[in-house]
């Protein structure tokens, strides 16, 4: 998969020109504030449905306008098992939405669907920006955040799935908010719940053992020093060990006190440890940094192994990555035959990026959000 072309409309200060890109390298040069990383965000939202830099969709919409659209042309080359040969289509899709009515139109083809994944499965984005280090120094949730978008890209049927599993942990919530517990109610719903998490964790978990050996074979690649003591291990949210029908019966009365589900999927992790301890604490800034690019590698090769390929938006990684890093995510994404897009300040030099062999690139300059294809 890789966008073709892309089409804004009032989307932050881009100009609403439509673009055509490399399938391979796209390497997107400005000074700043001129449109760089606004790119790359209307690129992510055709694949992730939101931004990922802002949580408000006011944020992304033109100043002084009440709507934006974002439309794309992507190639599918996905490998459908009884086809002699990959299939390669392309596919039209597109997100707009209205600020004043708060509607949001999702087009597949020129038909209106209804569901965001239906959008997004077409567009494997995963995006390497400065917050993107989070991974392993933040909470849970961003670890949950990253599991969870390979489970949706390879597990079929995980977006109805995980909205179902929603549902019940918001009715759950309700009566557990409501002062004087209705018991039968709750047992109404607790079986529905953990029928559920124990479902969404069955698709994690797959996931998870499906990813932890390409992820163990890409460090051992690099052979970096501290790779020998490192683990992972998926938390499904719960003590492993118990039934969730057990956890939340004898803990009924602190998820009364708390007012909400305390156990399950909504806890989960991929905890990361080094030497036994959490890699935020024990490994330098520069080791946590490899070690999330290595997590991003292998989450592209998991969905390769399933025919799929990711689109790479790089943000600003010029002040993240040393030039050794830079090269070695580069070349990394070049054997993977992922789509990558590449920002920076200064005019592109990619022989400082890739050596033999050198990969297909388009280079684009953008001024005042007005991109030229040099
Ligand atoms: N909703 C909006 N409507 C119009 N313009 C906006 C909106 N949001 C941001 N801008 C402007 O769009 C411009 C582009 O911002 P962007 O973050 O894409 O720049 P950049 O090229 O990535 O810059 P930098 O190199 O500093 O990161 C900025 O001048 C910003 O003020």
């Amino acid at each position: 998969m890789a966008l073709l072309k892309l089409q804004t409309q009032q989307f932050r200060n881009l100009a609403p020109v439509a673009l055509s890109f490399s399938p391979t390298v796209n390497l997107i040069y400005g000074a700043n504030g001129s449109g760089k990383s606004s790119l790359l965000e209307a690129i992510a939202y055709l694949g992730l449905g939101r931004s990922f830099r802002v949580n408000r969709h006011e944020a992304v919409v033109r100043h002084g306008s009440p709507s934006l659209t974002v439309f794309g042309e992507v190639s599918d080359n996905t490998e459908h098992s009884d086809a002699p040969t990959p299939l390669k289509e392309t596919h039209r899709i597109g997100i707009s939405r209205d600020l004043g009515t708060r509607e949001t139109r999702l087009k597949v083809d020129g038909e209106r669907v209804r569901n965001l994944s239906a959008v997004a499965r077409h567009l494997p984005v995963s995006v390497i920006d400065p917050g993107t280090f989070d991974i392993v120094t933040g909470g849970p949730g961003k670890r949950r955040q990253f599991l969870d978008w390979s489970v949706f890209h390879v597990e079929h049927g995980f977006a109805a799935l995980w909205q179902q599993f929603q549902r019940a942990v918001s009715q759950r919530n309700k009566i557990l908010r409501n002062g004087r517990i209705d018991e039968s109610l709750l047992r109404i719903w607790d079986s529905q719940y953990i029928a559920l998490a124990e479902q969404v964790t069955g698709a994690r978990r797959r996931v998870f053992e499906q990813f932890q050996p390409l992820l163990e074979s890409v460090i051992a690649d690099v052979d970096v020093a501290w790779s020998g003591d490192l683990k992972f291990e998926f938390f499904p949210g719960w003590d492993r060990k118990a039934d969730l029908a057990d956890v939340l019966m004898s803990h009924r009365d602190q998820e009364a006190k708390m007012g909400h589900t305390l156990y399950g999927p909504n806890r989960a992790d991929v905890r990361v440890k080094y030497q036994g301890r959490p890699v935020a604490e024990t490994l330098s800034r520069g080791q946590q940094k490899t070690l999330v690019i290595l997590m991003k590698i292998a989450q592209g090769q998991l969905l390769r192994e399933h025919g799929r390929q990711c689109t790479f938006l790089l943000d600003d990684i010029n002040a993240e990555l040393d030039e050794a890093h830079r090269q070695m995510l580069a070349g990394k994404l070049r054997d993977l035959g992922s789509q990558v897009f590449i920002t920076s300040i200064e005019p592109p030099r990619p022989e400082l990026l890739w050596r033999d062999p050198m990969p297909d690139f388009k280079v684009f300059h953008v001024e005042h959000g007005d991109f030229t294809e040099e």
